[in-house]
């Protein structure tokens, strides 16, 4: 029996390995995540970033290898314990928002904290202060299909944080963002992460994006290619 993994991750990973119906994503991938980190995995197209969350993050069985969250296994988990593992614990923004049609920006955003046992006052006022950090506040009260594609992301986004998990993974957050937006919303990201002691763990296409985070890992036809020394991060609210 293989030794459980140093207490002081909060996610670490040996020699995952998955396939999508026979198509290899990832060969063996080892890695770990440190308690407050803000890990960016980079890679070109098709590298295995977005198999490497889904794994991560309970979404996706391995085939074979190991995913602890603090210290506890996560690839033994059946579907149900997995599921709870993920709403309980885990925040996701993927590269398209999906937001409920039927309910406003902030009552999508106060659903996670609704269906967590918060009160309907506590909340819709958590909900509007997330809006106003992801400065789509005017927005609180019109729904997705009236909002453009980048403030539904952000919506999204603070949907996200807003239950603060202990963990919030990204996988391409910033795809559906103009530049300027881009820069924008990362830096909220970093900024929360930091500020709410979250861990951060980002795919992303672009090298200059992973400047925001503490720490980066490259994966190439689904293998860790270099784990580089850490780069300077660019500062929270810079
Ligand atoms: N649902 C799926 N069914 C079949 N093959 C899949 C599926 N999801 C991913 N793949 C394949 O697995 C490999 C890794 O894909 P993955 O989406 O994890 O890479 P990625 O680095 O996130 O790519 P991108 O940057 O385009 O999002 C690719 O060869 C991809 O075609």
């Amino acid at each position: 029996m293989s030794a459980a993994p140093p207490d002081n991750d909060v996610l670490w990973a040996r020699g995952i390995v998955k396939s999508h119906h026979g198509t290899p994503a990832l060969r063996g991938v080892s890695l770990r995540v440190r308690e407050g980190e803000m890990l960016a995995v980079t890679g070109p197209r098709g590298s295995g970033k977005s198999t490497l969350l889904g794994c991560l993050s309970a979404q996706l069985p391995v085939d074979e290898g190991e995913v602890w969250f603090h210290s506890a296994p996560v690839h033994t988990l059946g579907r149900a314990g997995r599921e709870r593992l993920r709403r309980e614990r885990f925040g996701w923004v993927g590269s398209e928002p999906h937001l409920v049609p039927e309910l406003t920006a902030r009552e999508n955003v106060a659903l996670p904290l609704l269906l967590a046992g918060a009160g309907h006052r506590a909340a819709h006022r958590a909900a509007t202060e997330w809006l106003d950090r992801l400065d789509v506040a005017d927005c609180a009260k019109l729904r997705p299909a009236d909002l453009p594609q980048d403030r539904r992301q952000r919506i999204a986004v603070a949907r996200a944080l807003a239950p603060e998990p202990p963990v919030v993974f990204a996988d391409d957050p910033t795809a559906p963002l103009h530049r300027d937006a881009r820069e924008q919303v990362l830096r909220i990201l970093a900024s929360a992460a930091r500020s709410h002691h979250l861990t951060l763990v980002l795919a992303t296409h672009d090298p200059e994006l992973a400047r925001y985070s503490d720490r980066t890992v490259h994966l190439v036809d689904g293998r860790i290619t270099a784990e580089p020394a850490a780069v300077p991060a660019v500062p929270a609210g810079h």
